[in-house]
């Protein structure tokens, strides 16, 4: 069974003029390990600027590593950008945010789905033409797309030929950076249809990026928690839904929004309490120049996800 190891990964960006500052770089991935088995979905999950972004990136290559290393099927596949080993190339793929920018604007449908299988594979014309069409069909999208460019379809349409490239070569695992986080709900929970569908038939593993909780708990087996660059939790998907143990994580379930209407005022209370708690935490967290082991211990648990307390059901 195919797995992806991260080991002990960062990424430092180096800051302009910041000798000036006594800062030479920032730790935008400070240290992050994940193990990742084909067949399951990962969730990483944290708010604008903890580093998921930098780390999917890292992961597939496309930002130079500082240093941690890669494994792809036990191998050492780490790699400075442009190096890929070529099992990592192919089993390792990536969508984007923003499908606009993704996608060659310049480019048929057609053409753009079936750069990866050109670049990878000896097919014959007709061979790569059916094999177009069945990754189209598999995310919905007809034979006359072929000729159509990116800006003929919509946000979610778009996401969804970005899915069918990039699942092109068959890969293990896919790197997905808020694929849906720019979309309309109705259209959110369309494309992530499409993603458990190709799911079931590739056996792919996701990677899935994301700030909101909410989205990430219909796809993800595990989760990793990111903040400033480190992870603050990590684990199955049902315990950190049920009883999370860090105050960042409590704090980002208590947005998630959709809350069941008998339970708002419950609900406006505990986020009351998360933020002032969290205030004081992080406060310390920040004293102490960000080092994760030097988190204040949690006071009580409060069951978020769950049920309020009894007598205020
Ligand atoms: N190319 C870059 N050069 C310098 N700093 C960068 C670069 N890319 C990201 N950063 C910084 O690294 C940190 C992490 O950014 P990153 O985009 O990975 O976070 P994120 O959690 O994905 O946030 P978002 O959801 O807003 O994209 C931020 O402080 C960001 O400003």
């Amino acid at each position: 069974m195919a797995s992806l190891e991260i080991k002990d990964l960062k990424v430092h960006y180096p800051i302009e003029g910041g000798f000036l500052a006594g800062k030479k770089s920032h730790a935008a991935v400070d240290g992050i390990s994940l193990f990742l088995e084909e067949g399951k979905n990962y969730g990483l999950v944290g708010e604008s600027g903890s580093g998921k972004s930098t780390a999917g990136r890292a992961i597939v290559g496309l930002e130079r590593i500082t240093a941690g290393r890669i494994f792809y099927e036990g191998a050492d596949v780490t790699a400075t950008i442009g190096k890929r080993k070529a099992a990592h190339k192919r089993n390792v793929q990536m969508i984007f945010q923003d499908s606009s920018a993704s996608l060659n604007p310049k480019k048929q449908i057609g053409q753009i789905v079936s750069e990866p299988l050109h670049n990878f594979e000896k097919l014959s014309r007709q061979e790569e033409k059916k094999r177009v069409l069945e990754l189209l069909e598999m995310v919905g999208l007809q034979e006359d797309a072929l000729r159509k460019y990116p800006h003929e379809f919509n946000g979610g349409q778009r996401q969804r030929i970005a899915l069918a490239r990039a699942v092109a070569l068959r890969p293990k695992f896919v790197v997905a950076d808020e694929p849906v986080s720019v979309l309309d709900l109705s259209v959110q929970a369309q494309v992530l249809n499409y993603m458990k569908r190709i799911q079931e038939e590739y056996k792919l593993s996701y990677l899935f990026i994301s700030h909101d909780l909410g989205v990430v708990k219909q796809i993800c087996d595990e989760l990793a928690i990111m903040y400033r660059g480190r992870f603050v939790e990590y684990g199955d998907r049902q315990d950190i839904y049920l009883n999370p143990q860090h105050i960042y994580t409590k704090r980002l379930l208590s947005a998630i929004p959709n809350v069941d209407p008998t339970k708002r005022d419950w609900h406006k209370r505990l986020r009351r309490e998360i933020e002032s708690e969290y205030k004081q935490s992080m406060e310390s967290f920040l004293a102490t120049d960000g080092r994760v082991g030097d988190l204040i211990p949690l006071s009580e648990t409060h069951r978020i996800a769950g049920e309020p307390p009894k007598g205020e059901r």
